[in-house]
């Protein structure tokens, strides 16, 4: 009987599972033919918890074993809008409903209308459902709205000034030349630690400027096996890195979870960097407490300035933050955050600030090396305003004229961004939507995806080169487009950063505060890189040279992001670099 019974509830759950998923699906299905937008059907939420860990894993498994029909194969792995780019969106329209048990989402990859949806920010929040992972140590700048926003960007964004920009100028040069003796001295040997290096890159800029911790470089391997566990200014970057490379597992089972007798050591590893982390942060904060109180506080750090201004309860009117949304006040004014708040923002701003730069640097130099041309064409700029040989005392008003290289980032953010989607949410009241001059009533609690890969690949708005390699389109002489011989440097104009179907940083109220610092950040590894060397591809058995290019620039473009948020190339290990010395 007892044995009957276990049976029954082994079939009986699935069974029901089926069920409710079915009825769910066909709820939600009949709100979205209300719309009248296209849609496309999926059986499990993308944001199902289980789904976020294992999803990829599944459909990589029943693609091999021949079992996944075509709409697994597009649209069920964790981040596929950004594998599909434009393509899904030339299928079923540049605005689709994606209906699922969980909910309905919209994709969104029509230019007028993502700006809409940008411009009216109270009818589309930030869908913070979809953020919530972030709050690691509670809510922070990236999870709240409204006044209680503004006043954790307020306080935050004191820190983005000119001033910090040349810190990060001068950091990354230094850091840049670390990494490029690191790699030039492996000689012949291919770096297959690109990934790895650069988020040791991004980690030692962000410490120096945001909590004035400075490190010498070291390469991924040799960090790992240096000894550094009772060194304190190194804990910083090693719980940083564990809870970023853990944020999907700390979402679902929180820092306690995590600890359970049944979990494995790796999850175990990333409640200790939590604890690590916070206890570093604590520890920062006090001694910046204690200056403060000797009246010796002259720090201008992330952390200084968030510990005076709450012991003050006011920010210093002392430089204006590059990137302050057009209504927020202007410095100078009352400010409250408790301290678990500024451990949140900390936490927050190294996540946004570390894995983003370090996924777009990687992307960089793998597309430089697949298009060797264009590694001439901004060492011809770099040798142009800096003909003298790499110094760290070499000055930040060089990162204004580097527009090659502006260029070159902007376009390997083009093709591969790792951030993928904006996300917003109707909210508790249906919206109505513009869409090529016909209004759409989208439902309350509507999912609206503002899918940056799929407009920055759009052919109606790039051409029908839009998947095709070509910095040179973001350069202009005076207007005229798609230069590709110019008479001065000086006459060359570099295209804005930000228009209506290219926002690599988002744009509007949520752009995001660290675009100056990741742009300095990028130009300065270039300059370093480029100035007197070449990167090369480690070419395969059987390969052609042109063969292993193009192979590096397919493996660029193919994007997984299961158990971590961001977009990272699939095997970065398969694409060997070797740094060369031009004679
Ligand atoms: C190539 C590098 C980077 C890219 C492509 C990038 C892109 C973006 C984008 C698209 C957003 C808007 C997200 C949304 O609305 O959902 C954003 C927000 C944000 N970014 Fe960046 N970012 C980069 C580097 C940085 C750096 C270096 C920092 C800090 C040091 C930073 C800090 C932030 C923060 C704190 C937010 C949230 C802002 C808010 O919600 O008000 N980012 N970033």
């Amino acid at each position: 009987m007892a044995l009957l019974t276990v049976i029954i509830t082994i079939i009986s759950l699935p069974a029901a599972l089926f069920l409710w998923t079915a009825h769910a699906l066909a709820l939600n299905r009949e709100k979205v033919k209300a719309i009248g937008l296209p849609y496309v059907v999926r059986w499990i939420s993308p944001i199902n918890p289980f789904w976020l860990l294992y999803g990829s894993s599944f459909v990589r498994l029943c693609t091999r074993l021949g079992i996944a029909t075509e709409n697994m194969q597009h649209i069920y792995s964790y981040g596929w809008e950004a594998n599909e780019r434009a393509r899904i969106h030339l299928k079923h329209g540049d605005v689709f409903v994606l209906v699922h048990p969980g909910g309905i989402s919209l994709s969104v990859a029509n230019a007028e209308t993502i700006y809409d949806i940008l411009r009216r920010r109270t009818d589309f929040r930030r869908n913070m459902e979809e953020m919530a992972v972030l709050n690691v140590y509670g809510k922070n700048l990236s999870t709240t709205d409204d006044q209680e926003w503004q006043q954790h960007r307020k306080m935050t964004g004191v820190t983005f000034t000119e001033k910090n920009n040349e810190v990060v100028w001068i950091q990354s040069v230094k850091q840049a030349t670390g990494m490029l003796e690191y790699w030039s001295q492996k000689e012949e040997q291919p770096i297959r630690s690109t990934h790895d290096d650069t988020k040791v890159f991004t980690l030692n800029v962000l410490a120096a400027a945001l909590f004035n911790n400075v490190y010498h470089f070291e390469g991924f391997a040799e960090a790992k096996k240096e000894n550094h566990k009772d060194d304190p200014s190194y804990q910083y970057r090693e719980s940083l890195s564990t809870i970023l490379s853990s944020i999907i597992q700390i979402f679902i089972f929180g820092e306690d979870g995590l600890k359970a007798w049944w979990t494995p050591v790796s999850w175990k590893d990333a409640a200790n960097a939590m604890s690590t982390f916070r206890l570093y942060i604590h520890g920062l904060m006090d001694e910046e407490r204690t200056l403060l109180r000797q009246g010796a506080n002259v720090n201008q750090h992330l952390v200084a300035r968030l510990v005076r201004a709450c012991e003050d309860g006011r920010i210093a009117d002392d430089g204006a933050p590059d990137e302050l949304p057009e209504d927020a006040e202007k410095p100078g004014r009352n400010i409250n955050l408790t301290e678990e708040e500024i451990l949140s923002n900390l936490f927050v701003y190294a996540f946004a600030g570390n894995d983003t730069t370090s996924i777009a640097l990687t992307n960089l130099l793998v597309h430089l090396a697949a298009n060797p041309e264009t590694q001439d064409w901004i060492a011809e700029e770099i040798n142009h305003y800096l003909p003298h040989e790499v110094t760290e005392r070499w000055s930040y008003n060089n990162f204004q004229k580097m527009k090659r290289c502006g260029a070159v980032i902007m376009e390997s953010l083009r093709m591969c961004h790792p951030l993928s989607q904006l996300v917003k949410t109707t909210g508790s009241s249906s919206q109505i939507l513009n869409v090529d001059g016909t209004q759409y009533k989208i439902p309350a609690s509507t999912a609206v995806h503002c899918s940056l890969p799929a407009l920055h690949s759009h052919p109606k708005y790039w051409g029908s080169t839009a998947m095709e390699w070509n910095p040179s389109r973001f350069i202009s002489i005076d207007g005229t487009e798609n230069v590709s011989s110019v008479n001065t440097f000086e006459e060359e104009r570099l295209a804005a950063d930000t228009s209506q179907h290219f926002m690599p940083f988002a744009w509007g109220q949520r752009v995001c505060p660290g675009k100056r610092f990741a742009q300095v950040e990028l130009v300065a590894a270039l300059v370093v890189f480029f100035k007197n060397y070449r990167v090369i591809l480690e070419v395969n058995d059987g390969e052609t040279e042109h063969q292993a290019r193009k192979r590096a620039w397919n493996t660029s473009l193919k994007v997984d992001h299961e158990g971590h948020m961001l977009h990272e190339m699939v095997k970065p290990e398969s694409i060997g670099l070797k740094w060369v010395k031009k004679v």
